[in-house]
């Protein structure tokens, strides 16, 4: 059951269409069965021109012929409101006002940029995980001033997070509450957007800093995995307060082009923690309910766990269901907390533009947008 009657499609908006995520979501949503593509924005630079001469285009597949000719747009409200949902790949020097204007015109709003993931009516949802955080949409709207009948905005999160909080969900709905947690990411440098890095920088190297970006995998983790406390009709996230959650998180860039990896050891509240062959079980059962209720780009493995010692490999693994998935492998004990194991996700995919249509999907399974 879905929220598409006669096989009408929901047009849709992109925002930031010309860029690394941008040019993701114009793939994904070509081929998609309850959106068609009808606008398309970015900045002024682009605005005027036909898409095909606007992007620069660094995809294996070619331009879908359903965007080649669509003329950019500036990112206006009123270049969109034929569009029901825009999704957004815009820079986050300029995703905040761009993105409240669209929700106030009544758009629905799915975003990838960090700007809104912190306010407290907006959800922060990675697909896999915690699509019942959509529940305090309706409080949004309720509080937006003017109050809104159809706007809102959607966050997914941080694309290392993104890849971490996946295993971590499955892990705590098996076993109950992680106390703590020690993540070292090595992160792809699609991950910067295009041009990104200088070759100069990034080639024969390691750079062990990535600005904000672990501040963001450690309270992201603590929203996503937290729950949603209701006090005097008011919903609030939890922030998993009730079971205080330790996070420290190391990140680094390396010389990959797509397909950030994480090593990552946890430690349970229960005792004795399970043993890494309960863990790998519990892992490969985990299924998100986005797949169960049908979303089309949900994966059937939300975790795909590898026996072979040498697994996950961002070039071997990112491809996998699309990227819609994480991969999981050398699941074993850790000799300071309890297990560690390393996690790949596709930065560009569920770390990003697949999430924000993933969450769009559950939106319309639920009724939350209508064509
Ligand atoms: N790359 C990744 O792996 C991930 C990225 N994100 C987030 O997604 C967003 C996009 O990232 P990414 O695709 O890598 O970035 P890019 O730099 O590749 O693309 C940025 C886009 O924003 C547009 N833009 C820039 N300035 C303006 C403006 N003033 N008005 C309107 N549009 C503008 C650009 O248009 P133009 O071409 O005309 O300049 C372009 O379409 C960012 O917020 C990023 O943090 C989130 C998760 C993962
Ligand atoms: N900072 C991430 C990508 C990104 O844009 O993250 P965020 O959406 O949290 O700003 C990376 O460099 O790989």
């Amino acid at each position: 059951m879905h929220g598409l009657q006669d096989g009408k499609q929901i047009k849709v908006g992109v925002l930031g269409a010309t860029g690394t995520v941008g040019q993701r979501f114009i793939l994904l949503l070509a081929e998609h069965p309850f959106f068609v593509i009808h606008a398309l924005g970015a900045s002024s630079r682009s605005a005027g021109k036909q898409y095909a001469k606007a992007a620069t285009w660094k995809q294996v597949k070619p331009i879908p012929s359903q965007a080649r000719e669509i003329v950019v747009q500036e990112c206006k409200p009123e270049h969109f409101s034929e569009c029901a949902i825009v999704f957004s790949g815009l820079d986050a020097d300029v995703a905040g006002d761009i993105e409240a204007a669209f929700r106030e015109a009544e758009l629905a709003v799915f975003s990838n940029a960090k700007n809104f993931r912190r306010d407290p009516h907006v959800p922060l949802v990675v697909p896999l995980i915690n699509t019942s955080h959509l529940s305090i949409i309706s409080q949004q709207q309720a509080l937006h001033s003017p109050p809104l009948k159809k706007g809102f905005i959607v966050t997914n999160a941080n694309c290392s997070t993104t890849a971490v909080v996946v295993p971590l969900a499955a892990l705590e709905r098996a076993f109950g509450p992680i106390e703590s947690c020690m993540i070292t990411t090595m992160q792809a440098i699609s991950g910067a957007g295009y041009p990104g890095l200088p070759s100069m920088d990034i080639l024969d190297n390691v750079v062990p800093y990535i600005s904000g970006e672990e501040e963001k995998i450690e309270w992201e983790t603590l929203k996503i995995l937290g729950g949603i406390a209701e006090e005097d009709g008011t919903k609030s996230f939890d922030m998993h307060a009730r079971h205080p959650l330790r996070i420290s998180a190391s990140c680094n860039r390396v010389p990959v082009i797509e397909g950030h990896t994480e090593c990552v050891s946890v430690r349970f509240t229960r005792r004795p923690p399970p043993s890494p062959q309960q863990v790998r079980e519990a892992l490969q059962a985990y299924t998100s309910d986005a797949y169960t209720l049908g979303c089309p780009s949900a994966p059937r493995h939300a975790v795909f766990v590898h026996e072979e010692p040498d697994r996950p490999q961002p070039r071997l693994d990112r491809d996998f269901q699309q990227g819609a998935g994480v991969s999981v492998g050398r699941v074993r004990q850790c000799r300071v907390l309890d297990i560690k194991f390393v996690v790949m996700g596709n930065n560009v995919a569920i770390g990003a533009a697949t999430s924000s249509i993933i969450n769009a999907e559950f939106a319309v399974v639920k009724g939350l947008v209508q064509a």
